[in-house]
Formats: C-alpha cells, sequence, structure tokens
C-alpha cells in the first residue's frame, strides 16, 4: 500500500502531457526569445493602436533533442514542475513545444493563463486522453468525466454536477465524512500505540490515502469498503492494487510503439489494471441498483451520490459504470497528498500551528464535532488549505486544446487546435503575485483585520488549484469539505511534530505532487 502513494492517477497524466510536449515538425522550430517577442504579458495585443499580432512561429522552445535531453538524461522525468521554472528563466512566461502536428503552448504566468482561460469554449478539452479512451473502446464502456469531451460531455456533466458541485450540495455528505472520520481517528491511535515512541505515525500519506479511498467509496457508493479495517477485505485490496498495476504500466504503453502491445506485458497489463477497476466498480453499481428496486428512495430522504443519479434517471446504469471509476481515481490522490503537505507544513511551524489551534477550538471545543457551517468561522484554516494547494497545486500542469477558434495570448495569434499548457505550479510560486513564494505563510490568504500583515488582493488566476470555469474539479466542495473536517479533528486532537528522522522533505512531480519520501509525523495528544 505504501508504494500506491506513488504512481496511480499521475503516471497515465504524465503519459499524456509528455507525449504532446516531444517532437517539432522540420521547419517549426523555436525562433526568437520571448522576452522581444511578447509586448507585455498582460497585453492581449492587437487592439486599437496595439502593435498588430505576432505569428507563433515567432516563439522560442527548447527542440525536441533538448527536451528528451532534459527529462532523461538531466532527469527531469520526475520534476517536470521544476524544468518548467528552468524554462520560463530561458524562454519568459510563454514557449512553444511540438508533437507532429500537435503545438504546445506553455503558459506561466497568471496573466496569460487569465486570457487563455477567459476565451474557453462552451464545451472546454483539456487533452485527448487516448490510452484511457482505448480501454473503453475495447470494452464498449461509455465514458467518463475525463475521457469524454463535446457535447457529450457537456450532457454528462449536467448530470454529475448535481448533488455534487454546489457547498451546500457536499455539506449533505457531512455525516457521511465525520463517520469516517472517527474511524480513522481510531485506526491512528493505533498506528501511535504500535510505534516505538507510541506517538508516531510513520507514512502519513499511506494512511491519509486509504482514509481518502474510504471517503470517496462512501461518498460515492454509500458503501463502507474497509480501507481503514485490518486487514483490508481482498476485494478493496485487489481494487488497489489494481489502480497501481493500471498506472504503474500507463508509463510504458504511452512511450512504447503500439506494435509493441502484443509482444510486452505492458498493455496487458494495463488493460488487466482498468478491467478490475471497472469489475469493482460494476459491483458496486449493481448492489446500488438491486437497493434501489429493493426500497426505492423516500420523499425528503436524503441519499448517497450514486443512488441519487440513478433513481433519479439521471445516468443509466451504463453510464454510471463508465463515470463512477474515473471520480473514484480522481478522488483520492488529490486530497489525501494536500492534506499531508499541510500536515507537514504545520508541523514545520510550530507557532501557525498554535494559531490554528486556537481559532479551531475556539469554533468547536475538543471533543465535539465540526459541522459545515463552523468553517466560516475559521479563516486560518481555509487558509491553510489554500496555501498547502498554492505551493502543491495537485495537478501541476494542465491544458485546454482550443478545438473551435485561433486563439489570441500575449500578442500573439494561435491557430484552432493549439494545445495551451498551463504551467501552474510555476505560476502560484510567481514572487510577482505571492512574496517569498517558496514559504508556507497561510496569513497570506486573510483578509484585513484578519491576519497583521494583511495581504494585498492575489492575481485571481496566481493559483487556480481547482481549474477554471465549466470544466473545473467537479469534486471541489467535497474535496475542500473533506480536508476541512479531518484537518479540524486532527489540529483539536493532536500537536503535530515532524519525526527525527523524516527532516526535509521535496516535491517530486508524478503529475500529482508527492513527497519524495515518507512523512513520518508525531501526533502528540493534547
Ligand atoms: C484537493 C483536491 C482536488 C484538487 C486540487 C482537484 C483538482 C482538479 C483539477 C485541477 C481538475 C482539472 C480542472 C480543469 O481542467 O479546469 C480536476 C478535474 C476533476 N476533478 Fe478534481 N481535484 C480534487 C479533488 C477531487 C475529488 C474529491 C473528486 C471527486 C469527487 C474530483 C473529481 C474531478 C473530476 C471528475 C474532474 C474532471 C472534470 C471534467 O473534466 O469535467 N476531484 N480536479
Amino acid at each position: 500500500m505504501a508504494a500506491l502513494g506513488c504512481s496511480r492517477l499521475r503516471w497515465a497524466l504524465l503519459g499524456q502531457r509528455m507525449a504532446g510536449c516531444g517532437l517539432c515538425p522540420p521547419g517549426a522550430r523555436a525562433k526568437a526569445a520571448l522576452p522581444t517577442a511578447v509586448p507585455t504579458a498582460d497585453d492581449p495585443g492587437a487592439g486599437p493602436g496595439q502593435p498588430r499580432l505576432q505569428s507563433w512561429e515567432q516563439l522560442a522552445g527548447p527542440g525536441p533533442l533538448q527536451f528528451f535531453f532534459h527529462l532523461f538524461v538531466r532527469g527531469y522525468v520526475l520534476h517536470l514542475h521544476k524544468l518548467q521554472t528552468l524554462y520560463k528563466a530561458k524562454y519568459g512566461p510563454m514557449w512553444i513545444s511540438h508533437l507532429g502536428p500537435q503545438l504546445h503552448v506553455n503558459l506561466a504566468s497568471a496573466p496569460l493563463v487569465e486570457q487563455v482561460m477567459r476565451q474557453e469554449s462552451k464545451y472546454p478539452v483539456r487533452n485527448d486522453m487516448d490510452l484511457w479512451k482505448a480501454h473503453r473502446d475495447l470494452h464498449g464502456l461509455a465514458y467518463g468525466p475525463f475521457t469524454i469531451n463535446g457535447h457529450g460531455w457537456y450532457q454528462l456533466r449536467q448530470a454529475l454536477n448535481q448533488r455534487i458541485l454546489k457547498p451546500t450540495e457536499a455539506a449533505l455528505y457531512t455525516e457521511a465524512l465525520n463517520e469516517v472520520i472517527d474511524d480513522f481517528l481510531v485506526r491512528l491511535k493505533q498506528v501511535r500505540a504500535d510505534s516505538a515512541s507510541g506517538d508516531q505515525v510513520s507514512d502519513v500519506a499511506h494512511q491519509l490515502y486509504d482514509f481518502a479511498l474510504e471517503v470517496i467509496c462512501y461518498i460515492l457508493f454509500e458503501k463502507r469498503v474497509g480501507c481503514l479495517r485490518h486487514p483490508i477485505p481482498p476485494d478493496t485490496k485487489a481494487f488497489i492494487h489494481s489502480v497501481q498495476l493500471m498506472f504503474q504500466n500507463s508509463i510504458y504503453v504511452t512511450f512504447l510503439p503500439k506494435w509493441t502491445q502484443s509482444l510486452l506485458p505492458f498493455w496487458g497489463r494495463y488493460l488487466e489494471g482498468w478491467n478490475n477497476i471497472f469489475s469493482f466498480g460494476k459491483k458496486l453499481i449493481d448492489q446500488k441498483l438491486q437497493e434501489i428496486e429493493a426500497q426505492p428512495q423516500t420523499e425528503g430522504q436524503t441519499s448517497g451520490y450514486l443512488h441519487f443519479l440513478l433513481s433519479n434517471g439521471l445516468l443509466s446504469p451504463h453510464e454510471a459504470l463508465g463515470s463512477l471509476p474515473e471520480l473514484l481515481l480522481a478522488g483520492v490522490d488529490t486530497t489525501s497528498n494536500t492534506l499531508t503537505w499541510a500536515l507537514y507544513h504545520l508541523s514545520k511551524d510550530q507557532e501557525i500551528q498554535k494559531t490554528l489551534h486556537k481559532e479551531v477550538v475556539g469554533v468547536v471545543p475538543a471533543g465535539q464535532v465540526p459541522r459545515y457551517t463552523d468553517f466560516a468561522h475559521m479563516p486560518l484554516l481555509r487558509a491553510v488549505i489554500k496555501e498547502t494547494l498554492r505551493l502543491y497545486p495537485v495537478v501541476p500542469v494542465n491544458s485546454r486544446i482550443a478545438v473551435e477558434k485561433e486563439v489570441k495570448v500575449g500578442g500573439f495569434v494561435f491557430p484552432k487546435n493549439t494545445q495551451f499548457v498551463f504551467c501552474h505550479y510555476v505560476v502560484s510560486r510567481d514572487p510577482s503575485t505571492y512574496p517569498d513564494p517558496e514559504s508556507f505563510q497561510p496569513q497570506r490568504w486573510l483578509r484585513k483585520g484578519q491576519a497583521k500583515d494583511s495581504a494585498k488582493t492575489h492575481h485571481p488566476f496566481g493559483s487556480v488549484p481547482f481549474g477554471y470555469g465549466v470544466r473545473a474539479c467537479m469534486g471541489r466542495r467535497i474535496a475542500e469539505l473533506e480536508m476541512h473536517l479531518l484537518l479540524t479533528r486532527l489540529i483539536q486532537k493532536y500537536q503535530v511534530v515532524l519525526a527525527p528522522e523524516t527532516r526535509e522533505v521535496k516535491d517530486v512531480a508524478r503529475i500529482v505532487l508527492v513527497p519524495n519520501k515518507k512523512v513520518g509525523l508525531r501526533l502528540l495528544q493534547r
């Protein structure tokens, strides 16, 4: 299980991303350094009295061999976010790369990201997700929210958005979340008791992974799958293994040519991983259908997410099977890693932790369970999560393909089908938006009067960890609630101290930013 924390979603997405960042078609190599080409980063260009829009061909960028050298010889393959910092220093906030006919425009400043996001079409396209689609096509499965595009995506989101998108809808799951948190606290107590010092958790990310998986299964399927039990039930263990299998093999199937699929074991393992993930989902969906048949929902009764979608005819079982596994995958690494980073920083800054503890117990005294409405009175707690996501945007690199029309950005014009790559990690550590950007300062998110050094207003696109617009994260409100509820309970109960052997932890970009080693914490009972 511990090793699981280092694979999953990020590998597949890494594959998708890297597939688009390499080879340049002949004659389309970068030509000029950006500083002379872009009038100003904030300037969309070509307005009245402004300089004429320039062609993207004027933009600079790394050549294919150089990119390959950086990734595989210099070892940036797990540090793509750092490579982008390097490229920004060299080429400025906008540079290009290519794969065959696909033009990639990398954007590394908040105003440039804003310009593209604000020109988004009705049906935004993130990327093509070919590898994921290949599995669905092979088995006649429906596409889910990550894999589907166009009008079909829009219709699917119309259905899936219900009962999850709004904060008040997410709040309906508070009781379920608190139930899992109760069990998680029992598990932590046991883990601490089993440690040599009697208070240590040696791999926090691993514990939080189990917690997040239990949470998301309970919310989606109203089913406890036993991630926090000992031993974990075989079905759930097999599911966890399958996620690992699928993601680990994604990296190989992305880079190896198609003709190797029948010769080498990776493609078969990749498909096997997906098949088991879908079998797990199918079993839960079938159980839910039987429950609905046996006991239809009565009026006024609050049901779980899947129950609601199926019993209201918003999704057919076939559509549910296409979507739910994708939601499951999206809901685990994201929250578990964010919580890990938040606890790591709180353990390193005891002053902030002390202030946070004061805020938390002032609203929810020790022994009491927080409710959704409590967080309106906990600005520092919310700021801790915001600051964590600024430093470690779970998706450090995201993208949009302009499928409908040409797009004007930073004084340049880009043809239809250009892929824009948002370098969120670089953007959210930009010193011009966030002074002293490498340091953990939740206070920078507090409004005037809430902190001594009141922060100036940040650029609205400086940190957008949940994305933007109609294609933004569906699970944002659930994720925030889950993280707020758990952090409150932990801070109420424990003083969090870094385990001596952990020392400095660095981030590794396996698409999701994960710690480069186990994060050990001592949880001292208050
Ligand atoms: C800390 C927690 C999380 C973060 C930071 C996060 C971040 C993101 C980001 C950046 C995107 C891409 C948005 C875009 O392209 O504009 C996304 C998409 C998505 N997220 Fe999350 N996410 C989190 C938790 C969750 C959870 C708990 C769920 C499930 C309930 C979830 C479900 C999804 C889905 C289904 C999409 C695809 C939406 C679409 O393409 O229409 N996420 N998330």
